[in-house]
């Protein structure tokens, strides 16, 4: 076998050269080691560990589950992931019409090959075919410990076929599961760890959650998307102390194949990054909502099973857009904007506020900061951003394109005496979101043609936390959104008490609310926040 050449890229401005006074002592200078032909570079404090998942699964030619869904969850998720495949299946949108299972030596040949140099950071397992490649990997995570096990028990695809059959459930229950730090079977995969007896309701997800976790996983998510007569898709998460029901909107698409390979790794790669595990189920979610969401209308293949698209891109290329999705207007249904005022007043630093906002259900998050220093506000950018972004929630900048860009944020709004939007647009690039404030629908078509992508529109009520703002009302309102081609937020003095009356326009671009004070202005954001959110979703839903 040829020696492997191993080295790592080093951006050129880290050479130092082997006489320069830097050379000694520079921290960042670069280590050459050489042994027997095998070069590897490694460098200090400059050296980038890229968060990184194994997936041990089978392979879809379909493309759409599997581990082909696995690698674009990943990269989706920007983490680098790495493949074991236990078995390749021939299988499209209509079916599986083959499985050719990898004899499990080679699945520990591959199994030796990645964990033993990769620094895998998560496992990930799919397909477990065989109860031989269940021990293999086993025996292979106790050889090498990561530092956190998904485990997908996956055994029937979506179309009904058998991918693992009855003889692997030894394995699981008593070698594969005790190892897991969440199991996320789907309700069938559920019924059949516990016996055969199925599940038809969230109570009865509950009690397979409780019931699998004594088998040794530390989590159990039971998957719902399968649920009869369900308008929500909810999943329920259960720690060994408390139940978590996870509530989306169930997204009427034929394009579900994937889903539960796609959840499990996203988890994974949430995971890989640092977050907790409810963070990453919560991020995971979020993630397969947004995807079927912009991919419902795909078409690929001939059968009830479509893929769906892990990048949200294809939807625009088929129209012949130009510009690229980036966003995605539902995102607008509970806008939490921070006051420095108010946090000073309850003694919050921003950071406490923005997490118990998207804790209780905050949709996009902005900073207004009107008082804060830029040092400060950078600051507390960047943490919001970490925090923003570990539960899928876009951070959005108030004003401060120069903030937004110094900490990468998501976008910016922008008042019509603040920089144009147009400016903000060339500034951001196309990438970005741009909010803008409008109050006419002549300001409306301006903020279309300036390349925003969707308008704030208000004072609906008068409000303290904006001086001299006039108000448009229930009709001004009406009339913009009328006007606008873009979505809509309404903002100005809205809270759980009128937030109904706005839901009730009957115009399909006046997508949410705007809020200040009936989140920041109170002794528990995270009631707030839920509060409103329960109630905004049960407008949108008599919406739809
Ligand atoms: N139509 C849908 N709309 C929204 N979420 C869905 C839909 N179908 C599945 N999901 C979600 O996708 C994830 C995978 O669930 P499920 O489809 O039950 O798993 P599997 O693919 O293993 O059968 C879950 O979070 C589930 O709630
Ligand atoms: C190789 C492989 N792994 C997993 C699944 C499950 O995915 P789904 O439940 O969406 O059919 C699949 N169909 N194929």
């Amino acid at each position: 076998m040829n020696e492997l050449c191993h080295i790592r890229s080093i951006p050129s401005s880290c050479f130092c050269s082997p006489n320069s006074k830097t050379s000694q002592k520079n921290p960042r200078q670069a280590l050459v080691k050489v042994q027997a032909n095998r070069v590897s570079i490694s460098m200090h404090n400059s050296e980038m560990k890229v968060p990184h998942v194994l997936t041990v699964a089978g392979s879809d030619s379909g493309g759409g589950a599997g581990i082909q869904a696995d690698l674009k969850a990943c990269a989706a998720r920007r983490v680098y992931c790495s493949t074991v495949i236990t078995a390749v299946t021939a299988q499209n949108t209509v079916g599986v019409q083959g499985v050719d299972i990898v004899p499990e030596e080679f699945v520990a040949e591959q199994l030796r090959s990645v964990l033993s140099d990769m620094h895998v950071d998560v496992v990930k397992t799919g397909m477990l075919p065989s109860p031989g490649i269940v021990k293999v990997l086993c025996q292979s995570l106790r050889e090498f410990p990561v530092r956190a096990l998904v485990v997908d028990p996956v055994m029937v695809s979506t179309s009904g076929d058998v991918l693992s059959g009855p003889s692997v459930l030894a394995g699981f229950r008593e070698e594969l599961l005790p190892l897991a730090d969440i199991v996320t079977p789907n309700i069938k995969e559920a019924a059949v760890l516990l016996g055969g007896v199925p599940l038809r309701s969230v109570s009865d997800m509950r009690a397979a959650a409780k019931l699998i976790r004594d088998m040794g996983p530390r989590n159990v998510l039971v998957k719902g998307g399968d649920l009869p007569d369900s308008s929500d898709s909810t999943d329920v998460l259960f720690d060994g102390e408390e139940f978590y029901e996870l509530r989306s909107s169930r997204v009427n698409t034929r394009n579900t194949h994937g889903t539960g390979c796609t959840l499990a790794s996203c988890i994974a790669a949430e995971l890989a990054k640092g977050s907790s595990i409810l963070e990453a189920v919560r991020a995971s979610k979020r993630f397969i909502e947004t995807a079927l969401d912009y991919s419902k209308d795909l078409v690929i293949g001939n059968g009830t099973q479509g893929p769906f698209d892990h990048f949200f891109a294809l939807k625009n290329i088929s129209q012949n857009s130009t510009r690229q999705d980036k966003f995605n207007p539902n995102d607008l249904l509970l806008y939490a904007v921070t006051d420095s005022r108010m946090n000073r007043k309850w003694g919050r630093s921003i950071l406490d506020a923005v997490k118990a906002a998207i804790e209780g259900g905050a949709t996009i998050v902005q900073l207004r900061e009107k008082d804060v220093e830029t040092q400060e506000f950078l600051d507390a950018a960047k943490v919001c951003l970490e925090v923003c972004h570990s539960y899928g929630v876009p951070l959005i900048i108030n004003d401060r394109i120069d903030v937004a860009l110094a900490c990468d944020a998501d976008g910016v709004h922008v008042g019509q005496s603040d920089m144009p939007a147009h400016v903000a647009r060339t500034l951001l690039g196309p990438e970005k979101i741009v909010g803008v404030s409008c109050k006419t629908p002549e300001q409306a078509q301006q903020a279309w043609i300036d390349g925003a992508d969707y308008i704030g529109c208000g004072g609906v009520y008068p409000t303290t936390t904006k001086e001299n703002n006039s108000t448009v009302g229930l009709d001004g309102l009406k009339e913009v959104c009328l006007a606008s081609k873009l979505p809509v937020v309404a903002i100005g003095g809205i809270g759980p008490s009128n937030a109904h009356s706005i839901m009730e326009i009957d115009v399909p671009n006046l997508k949410g609310v705007a809020v200040v004070s009936a989140l920041f202005d109170r002794e528990c954001i995270l009631t707030a926040t839920r509060n409103l959110h329960s109630l905004l979703s049960e407008a949108a839903k008599l919406k739809k």
